[in-house]
């Protein structure tokens, strides 16, 4: 997880106020002293941390807030207010518009993973179903083309660029001029960067920019180097109309809460940050979701917003299947193809509140891992094992089910008692859909909306038995999963993201976290 380590920290010295039998001046004192150390060792600026802590103090006079409960949940949101507040340019940043080309433009220096996130960005606009191709107008490095063209070819992105042409600023103006002739909505040009800031590279930004007028441009910058961005991005702010920021790196560098609070000092607007090297590993950015995350608060918004994109909704065979409370193998295939849809898995867990114990890199491969296995054995299954209405019977209960059952294993080279564990998750998965169907909560193939307090709990309740007991911990017990659910369902009125709620916490209950 991003900044992973300052996350811990800040939620160890905020749930330590839970461990206090008395919330006193002492325990505050102690509690704000742990989290400046913690932003310290991230790198934060020391004038922005006492301000902070100063703020903190400012908002909460302990003795008229109440008590125990009250007096925690005060201090929590006064730290969360602070910390957005330092993390905030206070600017809103460029959007493109829909039925007219944007163009933008990325500068930075060298090897700060300009080329990385041009491409990462395509792919992310992409995603969302815009119209987007990739200009490569940097003739300095070597390779940059080639890196290009590899990567836009394996994401299926246009670009253009020439091996021949030494000129970056023609590159980019036929490039530009080629993708607004065929009417896409998103061109971005990659431009060349060097090892420090010098004339040549300003001068060499300056043209492309005059010669394809971009509508944003996106100043990169490299986590590595905490508080120095600060200067370096005013600096290339001085040159050109810097429009926003991306901060790379930020999953390898812990001085990340250092180039947060710089670049933020600048006003610019960070709008992504990059999270790894890989194509979606790139994350919007917005400060108070951002905020959430670290102090392990969730950010169910995110959690629908890519729940939406899988766009359930055009699924008419689930839709139909669900009517009928019927939930078949095939179904929950395709639910596990939906979450690795999803993106990186420690993006996801992120989002779910109480979940950043889970969010590095060896657990994330390996809930992955586990996910492609479980769909490997269903890859062995017959196709009337898959679309039975209750396949479970088809591998229990008799010689012949057990048959089925070791050829299933057999064939995917697992265990029979993975295959039998397996085939226990549907079942309990199919019984629930099962009742759901039957209390007619999927009317349109949609979670009904007005779904009563009643109907909720018992929903929740067979959702929480499903689930590994460690993670239902870690979301708050019932409680947490509970709030969840009711965000989930009050989220846009459509009731859709309640049943890719559903679905996806229903393949994250079969996920063992060991
Ligand atoms: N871990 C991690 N590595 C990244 C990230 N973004 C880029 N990189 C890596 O950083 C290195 C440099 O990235 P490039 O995209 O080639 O850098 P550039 O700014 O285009 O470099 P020039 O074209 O020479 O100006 C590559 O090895 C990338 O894989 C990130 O968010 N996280």
């Amino acid at each position: 997880m991003v900044l992973a380590d300052l996350g811990r920290k800040l939620t160890t010295a905020l749930r330590s106020l839970g461990n206090s039998p008395v919330i006193n001046e002492d325990v505050l004192k102690k509690c704000l002293m742990d989290v400046q150390r913690a932003l310290l060792e991230a790198d934060v600026n020391i004038k922005l941390v006492k301000q902070l802590t100063d703020g903190v103090k400012k908002q909460i006079d302990l003795d008229n807030i109440g008590t125990g409960l009250n007096k925690r949940r005060v201090i929590q949101t006064a730290v969360y207010k602070e910390l957005c507040r330092i993390c905030d340019p206070g600017v809103k940043p460029w959007k493109p518009t829909k039925g007219r080309s944007s163009v933008i433009m990325f500068v930075g220096l060298q090897g700060s993973g300009k080329t990385t996130s041009c491409i990462k960005l395509a792919y992310h606009y992409q995603k969302k179903g815009w119209k987007t191709a990739v200009v490569c107008a940097d003739t300095f490095r070597a390779g940059a083309y080639d890196q290009v063209k590899q990567n836009c070819t394996k994401a299926r992105i246009p670009f253009y660029g020439s091996l021949t042409e030494p000129d970056p600023a023609a590159i980019a103006y036929d490039g530009v001029e080629i993708f607004k002739k065929e009417k896409f909505d998103i061109i971005i040009v990659d431009t060349s960067g060097r090892h420090k800031q010098e004339d040549s590279l300003f001068e060499e930004m300056l043209q492309v920019n005059n010669a394809v007028e971009p509508d944003n441009i996106i100043f990169v910058m490299d986590a590595s180097i905490g508080q120095a961005c600060e200067s370096q991005a005013k600096a290339f702010k001085d040159q050109v109309d810097v429009g926003s920021v991306i901060i790379t790196k930020l999953d390898s560098h812990a001085k990340g809460g250092g180039a947060l609070s710089a670049i933020a000092a600048t006003q610019s607007p960070i709008v992504f940050i990059g999270t790894g090297e890989h194509i979606d590993e790139l994350e919007p950015f917005e400060t108070t979701k951002f905020i959430r995350k670290l102090l392990n608060m969730g950010d169910i918004e995110g959690l629908i917003d890519k729940v939406n994109q899988l766009k359930l909704e055009d699924n008419e065979d689930l839709k139909k299947n669900l009517q009928k409370g019927r939930f078949t193998l095939r179904d929950m295939y395709e639910q596990f193809q939906n979450i690795l849809k999803m993106g990186p898995f420690n993006q996801i867990m992120g989002m779910i509140p109480g979940f950043n114990d889970f969010m590095n890199k060896g657990h994330e491969q390996e809930s992955t891992k586990r996910l492609r296995k479980l769909m490997c054995i269903m890859d062995s299954m017959s196709e009337e094992e898959l679309d039975s209405p209750e396949g479970h019977k088809l591998f229990k209960n008799n010689d012949d089910g057990s048959r089925r059952l070791r050829r299933v294993a057999r064939g995917s080279g697992s265990s029979p008692k993975e295959v039998f564990e397996l085939i226990d998750q549907y079942q309990k998965f199919a019984q629930m859909v099962k009742k759901m169907g039957g209390m007619g909560l999927f009317k349109n193939g949609d979670l009904s909306k007005n779904m009563n307090m009643q109907q909720m709990n018992q929903i929740n309740g067979h959702m929480a038995k499903m689930m590994d007991p460690r993670v239902l911990q870690q979301m708050g017990g019932m409680d947490g999963l509970k709030k969840m659910m009711q965000q989930f369902n009050q989220s846009d009125g459509s009731g859709r993201p309640g049943r890719g709620g559903m679905g996806g916490l229903g393949a994250l209950g079969g996920l063992n976290f060991k």
